[in-house]
């Protein structure tokens, strides 16, 4: 499958959760991995990562390809496996990065970095989900999988806008959809979050599930937001790490 466009926020091909709720019946045996139980609840959480992780990059990444790279925990996981397979197997690939810290780690390791000047167009991406769906529906920007979006990460929708529009586009997503949306406050700094563009999140906590098709394409309109860390219709495939050391896979639902 090929992905055209940016890779800020979006684009995610195959993506991957840890997960502590799910059992391991609905697995394909190939995709099964499994690592020893006798560790700390912390390091289950690691390896569980690392092993979704691995098998996102096992499963899509081939000789040839131009990779995105995104964010957060997991993914460094994903960026050590595609070294790992870069030296061993002597693939050839170009990584086109998400985010500052997805860059860094292309850079740590070796491996080609591009951009989206160079490469607009991408084979494959892989980046980590806070919480997905039954139809494979992602919110990105904490680990877990439910029916619904909403079950399980309380967090919030992130929805990066311009700074000067944060409150117009709070009050306006909170009049139209419900809930409310707050802008994120940095930990170790006072102040907002910035993101790597220099913009900052509002986290919209919504009261109930919607189309989410239609409520993302929505607030994409409003002037002044950059991009929603909803993923509607764009994962291929989502990757859960298990408690018990094995990979869930989850494709999306047959229409
Ligand atoms: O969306 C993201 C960054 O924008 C992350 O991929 C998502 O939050 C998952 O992070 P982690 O792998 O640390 O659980």
């Amino acid at each position: 499958m090929r992905v055209q466009g940016s890779v800020s926020f979006s684009n995610l091909v195959a993506g991957f959760v840890y997960s502590a709720a799910r059992r391991q019946a609905a697995i394909p045996r190939s995709h099964r991995h499994v690592c020893p139980l006798s560790q700390s609840a912390a390091n289950m959480a690691e390896e569980a990562k690392k092993l979704a992780a691995y098998a996102a990059v096992d499963n899509h990444v081939q000789n040839n390809q131009v990779v995105g790279v995104g964010s957060g925990s997991t993914i460094v996981y994903a960026v050590d496996r595609l070294a790992e397979r870069v030296r061993q197997e002597k693939l050839n690939i170009v990584c086109v990065p998400t985010s500052f810290q997805a860059r860094q780690l292309i850079l740590k390791h070796g491996l080609t970095l591009s951009d989206l000047d160079r490469h607009p167009e991408l084979d494959v991406a892989i980046d980590g989900a806070d919480e997905v769906d039954a139809d494979l529906t992602l919110i990105k920007g904490g680990g877990k999988n439910s029916k619904a979006l909403g079950q399980q990460w309380k967090k919030g929708i992130p929805i990066e806008v311009i700074p000067m529009a944060y409150v117009p586009v709070s009050r306006m997503i909170a009049r139209r959809f419900g809930g409310e949306a707050n802008l994120r406050m940095a930990v170790s700094k006072a102040g907002p979050v910035v993101t790597d563009n220099s913009n900052f999140i509002l986290d919209w906590k919504f009261e109930h599930a919607q189309n989410w098709k239609e409520v993302n394409t929505s607030i994409k309109m409003i002037p002044g937001v950059v991009e929603t860390g909803l993923f509607v219709g764009m994962a291929e495939r989502a990757y859960f790490g298990m408690e018990d050391g094995s990979v869930q896979v989850q494709d999306p639902p047959v229409n």
